[in-house]
C-alpha cells in the first residue's frame, strides 16, 4: 500500500497553448496530476499528445498558459527565474533521450558537474559521483569519456548525474528511446531500484507501454488531456 506517501508535486488545471502568428495550438488542456514522494510514474501516449510539454511544465522548462504547478506547496511559476534555476539544480534531475553528457569530460566528471555548479566540496563530490557510478554498474568506467561508452552506459551515467544533488524528483523524457530492448529494460529496472533506494520520484515519458508497466503507476496523455489520472492505490 502506498497510502502513507506524501504529495511531492501537484499539477493543477494546467493548460498550455502555443501562439505562432495566426495559429494557436492547444497542447495541454486542464491537466491535473499528483506525483507522490519516491514513486515511479510513467506518462504514455501517442506522438504529439503533449507528454514532453507536460514534463517541461513540471520542470520549469516551459511556462503554463493557465494553471499552477506546486512542488511541496511552492508555486514554482511564482518564483523568480534565479530561484527556478536553483530549484532545477537542487530539487530536480533531468534525463533526456540523448544523454547530453559533456563530450570532453569523463563519466565521473559529468556526474559531478551539477554539484560542482553548486560549489560543493570537490573531493566529496567526486567520491559521491564514484559511488553513484558504481551503483549504476559503471565503477569500471569512471574515466571513460561519453564517446568511449555504449549507449546504455551513457544513459546510466546520465541517471547517476541526475541523482548527484539528491533531487526530490527526476524528470525523464524517453530515456531509453535510443536504446535496444535489453538496455532499455536495464535502465527501467535501475530507475525502479534507485527510486526506492533514494526515495526520489521519477516521472518518465515513454512511447513504450511494456516498459511503462515496470513503473508503479501509469497515466495516458491523449490530445492534451490526461486520462486514468487517479491511481486506485492512492485513494
Ligand atoms: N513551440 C511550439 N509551438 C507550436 N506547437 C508546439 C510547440 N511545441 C510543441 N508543439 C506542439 O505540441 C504538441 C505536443 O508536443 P509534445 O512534444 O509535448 O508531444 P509528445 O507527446 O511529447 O510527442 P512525442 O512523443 O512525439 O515526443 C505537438 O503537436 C507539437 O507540434
Amino acid at each position: 500500500m502506498t497510502t502513507n506517501k506524501q504529495i511531492l508535486l501537484t499539477v493543477n488545471k494546467v493548460s498550455k497553448h502555443f501562439n505562432d502568428g495566426e495559429v494557436t495550438t492547444q497542447v495541454l488542456n486542464e491537466v491535473e496530476l499528483t506525483v507522490y514522494e519516491g514513486e515511479q510514474l510513467a506518462i504514455v501516449g501517442s506522438s504529439g499528445s503533449g507528454k514532453s510539454t507536460l514534463l517541461h511544465v513540471m520542470g520549469t522548462l516551459d511556462t503554463p498558459s493557465n494553471g499552477k504547478v506546486l512542488l511541496q506547496d511552492v508555486d514554482i511559476y511564482q518564483l523568480s527565474s534565479a530561484k527556478q534555476a536553483k530549484l532545477r539544480n537542487e530539487d530536480l534531475g533531468f534525463i533526456y533521450q540523448f544523454h547530453h553528457l559533456l563530450p570532453e569530460f569523463t563519466a565521473i566528471e559529468n556526474v559531478a558537474m551539477p554539484a560542482f555548479i553548486q560549489g560543493k566540496n570537490k573531493q566529496q563530490t567526486l567520491d559521491k559521483a564514484q559511488g553513484l557510478l558504481e551503483r549504476v554498474g559503471l565503477g569500471h568506467r569512471l574515466n571513460h569519456t561519453p564517446a568511449q561508452l555504449s549507449g546504455g552506459e551513457r544513459q546510466r551515467v546520465a541517471i547517476a548525474r541526475a541523482l548527484i544533488n539528491n533531487p526530490k524528483l527526476v524528470l525523464a523524457d524517453e530515456p531509453t528511446g535510443n536504446l535496444d530492448a535489453t538496455s532499455a529494460e536495464t535502465v527501467y529496472e535501475l530507475i525502479k531500484e534507485l527510486a526506492q533506494q533514494f526515495n526520489t520520484a521519477f516521472v518518465v515519458v515513454t512511447h513504450d507501454h511494456k516498459l511503462a508497466t515496470k513503473m508503479d503507476r501509469q497515466v495516458t496523455m491523449k490530445d492534451g488531456v490526461l486520462q486514468n489520472r487517479v491511481n486506485q492505490s492512492h485513494e
